[in-house]
């Protein structure tokens, strides 16, 4: 099961480093949260992912750079606390220090809080000689008054200590100097007395950290008062209180959502017109000379879908993803996992699982990669199957616009933009909901087991790089997100245009799939356009509203007049009256849409995810299957109960 993946890891064959253009190969490690990825961002001109959370990587990454005429490989690795600790992704870390064949090992450590570090720097000098010392974070320590003696530690480690940056890219190029002299041999590091092999492990933890403690007093210098633990200290007693933990929490999503939303409404208008209204007629206009059924299909299947998407995800994410690393950079997620630690352990889950559940609100693929932070496969499980109702980007655009046209309606005029917010809000927090009840109902039934008990280091606040961070989340997160939203947008609006001209006695297939799916869709306060855009778009959920779209109007009962896919132009008022008109929509409709789109199956990239992950069909199957039930319980209930009122 979930620990398969961990022991092919594992296996020292594939530990083994392909032969490539490369004269030697270097390993990034350290305890979490130490500035792995950062470093081997700032040495090979990479992107890994980076954040304020013990756990950020989960496997390892591959890269490389070229210093004096040399090639060097480089890996990043997941942090380990301790070269004997034994958890999931802090195996594929340790296995890899051990067996893995690599000419240096850089340690990572953070510059502000070297005596807890390094106890694994003489634990990783017990096996190889060949180390740097990487003294990162010397921009925090100087700003709390940390002074480290680099001098004195190389002296007393045996080995090059460089001080660096990273994030800044200071120290880099030393860096790679060190690298290269240990990794040639001019520099040779001081051998170490080998570890009293006589003592039991813990003694020799023991000895290994009152050595570090030595060490550390001996190098480092505090100068000034500690104003860095006063200042995180009361953030603290705010953001992690029992009351104001949760006011906070509570404010700060809402208004990350809000401003998403909010923020988002001008540019996707402005993006909309652009793309849809006047490239539309553009793209048209170039296959004038077409045949009929290819301008369709290019024009009005294939180029509608890609651009409405673009237009409809591309503001939002771009306002989401930087906002939320913000908070993730800053330091917050570990705290909001510390809130939630309670409720999630009533449920019967793993405290980390909000972690794992808050990375899923980007892209619930993302979030089930995240669960290796959790040890125990029972809890990982939990985690796995309840990550769909973190509401990824693709379902985002459906929230929007049902609430803005159904319910921001209801509101007057002034507050309508507020009142959508919030119901886009409430579905949200229904989701955290869904994701306890069920956690709880799992926990109760066919994943029983103990709750761990783990520690939850809460990482120092670290002011974010606010222009980089905006920029980095815009190119590696919004434009990955895009890419895959277009290319699966695109082969999904021929395949809507197909079926939608397709005839088939005297119907086009659409209209006979659209009517087989109605007494359904109606049960469920939907209707059959909606489960047949469901099943186009099993790919990507980003599809959903322009596939809606096309098809009411491929077989609506009111005739508008106007060649296929040319609905697709219209604003937010118009698209109601077609809803309305065409479909039939009430409020209901609406309402239930938003329900089913937070709580039916994941997408197919999050469905292979999870195989990867657990490598069970059962699992697989639950995980895909269980969310989907509960969307047709749910909705038919909300629908029985409308009708009955
Ligand atoms: N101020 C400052 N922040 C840094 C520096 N290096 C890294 N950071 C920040 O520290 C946090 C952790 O960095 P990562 O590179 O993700 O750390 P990691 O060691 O790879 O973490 P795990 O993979 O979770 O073990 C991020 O928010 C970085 O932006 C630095 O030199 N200075
Ligand atoms: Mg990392």
């Amino acid at each position: 099961m979930s620990h398969d993946c961990v022991s092919c890891a594992l296996n020292p064959q594939r530990l083994e480093v392909v032969a490539g253009s490369h004269d030697f190969v270097v390993v990034v490690a350290g305890n979490p949260n130490t500035g792995k990825s950062t470093v081997f961002n700032a040495l090979t001109g990479l992107r890994q992912r980076s954040g304020n959370w013990p756990g950020t990587t989960v496997t390892r990454a591959e890269g490389g750079y070229r210093h004096n005429g040399r090639g060097y490989k480089v890996v990043d690795l997941p942090g380990v606390y301790s070269l004997r600790s034994a958890t999931g992704e802090e195996d594929v870390a340790r296995a890899y220090l051990e067996n893995g064949i690599h000419d240096v090992t850089v340690v990572v450590v953070d510059a502000t809080r070297l005596e807890r570090h390094l106890g694994l720097v003489l634990q990783i000098l017990q096996v190889t000689h060949h180390v740097v010392v990487a003294l990162n974070l010397v921009d925090e320590a100087e700003r709390h008054g940390i002074v480290v003696d680099t001098r004195r530690l190389a002296r007393s480690l045996g080995v090059p200590v460089v001080a660096t940056a990273a994030r800044r890219g200071r120290g880099i190029a030393d860096l790679m100097s060190s690298v290269e002299s240990v990794a040639t041999g001019s520099f040779t590091s001081r051998v170490r007395r080998p570890p009293n092999e006589d003592l039991s492990d813990d003694d020799a933890a023991l000895v290994v950290f009152a050595e570090a403690d030595r060490i550390a007093r001996f190098c480092v210098r505090t100068e000034g008062r500690r104003v860095r633990q006063r200042v995180d200290g009361a953030l603290d007693r705010v953001l992690t209180h029992r009351v104001w933990g949760f006011v906070v929490m509570a404010l700060l999503f809402f208004a990350v959502f809000w401003f998403t939303i909010a923020g988002a409404a001008v540019p996707s208008d402005l993006l909309y017109r652009l793309l849809v209204q006047d490239g539309h007629a553009v793209v048209r206009d170039l296959l004038g000379g077409a045949p009929w059924w290819l301008t369709g299909l290019v024009a009005d299947g294939v180029y509608l879908g890609t651009a409405w998407v673009i237009a409809v995800m591309l503001p939002p994410m771009a306002i989401f993803f930087p906002l939320f690393t913000l908070l993730e950079d800053f330091g917050y997620l570990p705290r909001v996992a510390f809130n939630l630690d309670r409720l999630f352990a009533a449920a019967g889950a793993h405290g980390k699982q909000s972690l794992t559940m808050m990375m899923g609100y980007g892209c619930n693929a993302a979030g089930v990669t995240a669960t290796r932070i959790i040890d125990s496969p029972r809890e990982r499980l939990i985690a796995v199957i309840t990550n769909n109702f973190s509401i990824c980007n693709g379902r985002w655009p459906t929230l929007i616009l049902m609430g803005t046209i159904f319910i921001g309606q209801l509101a007057p005029p002034g507050a309508a933009g507020l009142v959508a917010a919030a119901s886009v809000v409430l579905v949200a927090v229904l989701g955290i909901v869904m994701t306890l009840v069920v956690s709880w109902m799992l926990s109760k039934t066919v994943l029983r087991g103990a709750t761990s008990v783990y520690s939850l280091e809460l990482p120092p606040y670290r002011p974010p790089q606010v222009l980089r961070t905006i920029y980095t989340s815009i190119i590696d997160r919004t434009l990955k997100v895009l890419r895959r939203a277009v290319v699966m947008a695109a082969p999904a609006g021929a395949v809507i245009w197909l079926i939608g001209n397709v005839d088939v006695v005297g119907e086009s297939l659409a209209a006979h799939l659209v009517h087989g799916l109605d007494p359904l869709g109606l049960a469920l306060g939907l209707n059959g356009v909606i489960l047949l855009a469901y099943v186009v778009a099993i790919p990507a959920n980003e599809i959903i509203i322009p596939a809606i779209l096309l098809l009411t109007m491929t077989v609506g009962p009111v005739d508008f007049g106007v060649p296929g896919g040319v609905l697709l132009e219209l604003g937010d008022a118009e698209t109601a009256s077609v809803l309305i008109e065409a479909g039939g929509w009430t409020l209901l409709t609406g309402v239930n849409l938003m329900l089913f789109s937070l709580l039916h199956n994941p997408c197919s990239t999050t469905v292979l995810t999870i195989w990867k992950e657990t490598r069970s069909l059962k699992w697989t199957a639950t995980a895909t299957l269980l969310p989907l039930a509960l969307a047709f319980l749910v909705t038919f209930l909300t629908a029985t109960a409308a009708r009955l009122t």
